[in-house]
């Protein structure tokens, strides 16, 4: 990660081409910041946008909701982006939890959809 502000980027399975349009469409704004990202989503938002500074971490369900929270605790996450899949059953669903959690606990931005996250990102941008 550089020293830009970082910016976490996480999507369920069925909202993971949602997630790769929000970062083309937003790419010049997230060209700002580093963007760290759980293993998959951070592979997708590298394909769209192969300019910006994405470190993918471990897949979701294999640990890297947890270090994305780690990252929310230890004050290197500025913005949390999570687009969540309402509608299936998930068997990390702890780690989604504490996740979430642990982004409330340090009061960062959180958007859980993209409605949210379009007016969060113009405010930091
Ligand atoms: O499962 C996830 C978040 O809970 C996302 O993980 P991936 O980006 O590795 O699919």
């Amino acid at each position: 990660m550089t020293e830009k502000p970082a910016i976490a980027l996480i999507a369920h399975d069925l909202m993971k081409d949602a997630m790769a349009d929000f970062a083309r469409t937003h790419e010049a704004v997230l060209s700002g910041f580093s963007i760290v990202a759980t293993g998959t989503t951070g592979q997708r938002v590298i394909e769209a946008c192969p300019g910006l500074d994405v470190t993918a971490l471990k897949s979701g369900p294999l640990g890297g909701d947890q270090q994305i929270g780690a990252l929310i605790a230890t004050g290197g996450v500025t913005l949390l982006v999570f687009f969540v899949d309402p509608l299936t059953a998930m068997p990390h669903d702890v780690d989604v939890k504490a996740l979430t959690r642990l982004a409330i606990v340090y009061d960062i931005p959180l958007a859980l959809n993209r409605a949210t996250a379009e007016p969060l990102l113009r405010a930091l941008g």
